[in-house]
């Protein structure tokens, strides 16, 4: 039985992740845990998430669970994964962080306390349908390789902190990877006398609003005919199942940094 500690007991992903763990076999849930401040701290964590009395009190710090697990998955906030990253990195337990928002030094630190010191599952997206279309776009970047321009457009609910999401930015790498470019190629948003569109740039555009869970278009637009590839999630237990996978998975990898594509025997 994989011993789980959630991190962010008490926000949209923590929540369902804990109905997930209660759901699958062969896991089990050991510790939670929120910021300080946090209104859930104290409180039994079936309460703070919906479910009957689970005898595990929602706690202040990872440092407080970290002992009791073999696990710890982390949907939170930038700053926050990577200092659970550090504190981890003393102790050596596997981790599944799908937290979005971090600069290229924060992931790049993350990494390397992975490659150094834990298993490490890392992804944007832990729904199997994204990272389907991962593959999917990387075909079709590879066989309309001119004459296309691609755009990448995403909508998600109100409340999501940081923009573009990380899928976006994920779809944009794996399209810059066929094309051999980086990311100085990526154009976020676009006002004014901005001129004709480049052929080189991938355009990345966020719309925000209401409850929308988390939806993903990539265009490749010709003359004459465009191609659309989709993605909408329409429930947070997609992302959910994934990283309760992606737990029972990273348990006795070695350390590591790993991604969807390891779980679901895609690569
Ligand atoms: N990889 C994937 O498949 C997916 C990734 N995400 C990403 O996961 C992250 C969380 O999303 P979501 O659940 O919607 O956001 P929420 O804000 O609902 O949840 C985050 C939780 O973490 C808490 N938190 C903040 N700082 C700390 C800390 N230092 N220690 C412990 N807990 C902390 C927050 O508390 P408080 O609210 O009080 O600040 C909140 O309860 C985002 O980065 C999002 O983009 C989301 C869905 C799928
Ligand atoms: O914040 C969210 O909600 C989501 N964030 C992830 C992202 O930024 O890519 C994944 C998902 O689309 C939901």
């Amino acid at each position: 039985m994989v011993k789980a500690i959630v991190a962010g007991a008490a926000g949209r992903m923590g929540g369902r992740i804990i109905h997930n763990i209660v759901q699958t076999e062969g896991i089990e849930l050991v510790g939670a845990f929120e910021h300080p401040q946090s209104p859930a701290v104290g409180k039994d964590v079936g309460e703070v998430v919906g479910l009957p009395k689970m005898g595990i009190v929602v706690e202040d710090s990872l440092e407080k669970v970290i002992e009791a697990g073999e696990v710890i998955i982390d949907f939170t906030f930038h700053e926050a994964s990577l200092n659970h990253a550090r504190i981890n990195s003393k102790y050596g337990k596997a981790m599944v962080i799908g937290t979005t928002g971090f600069s290229k030094e924060e992931l790049e630190e993350i990494h390397r306390l992975a490659q150094e010191s834990f298993p490490l599952v890392q992804a944007y997206n832990m729904s199997t349908g994204i990272n389907l279309l991962y593959k999917l776009v990387e075909l079709t970047a590879q066989v309309l390789s001119e004459g296309f321009d691609i755009e990448i457009v995403e909508a998600h609910h109100r409340l999501k902190k940081d923009a573009p999401s990380g899928t976006a930015i994920a779809l944009a790498n794996v399209i810059a990877k066929v094309k051999g470019w980086d990311d100085s190629r990526f154009r976020f948003c676009r006002q004014g006398l901005i001129g004709e569109r480049p052929e080189e740039e991938i355009g990345i555009q966020t719309i925000r609003g209401g409850d929308i869970v988390g939806e993903h278009t990539v265009f490749f637009a010709g003359i004459g005919e465009r191609i659309e590839l989709t993605h909408r999630a329409s429930s947070r237990d997609t992302f959910a199942r994934g990283a309760v996978r992606a737990a029972k998975w990273v348990v006795g990898q070695p350390k590591g940094v790993y991604d969807m594509h390891d779980v679901l025997g895609l690569k």
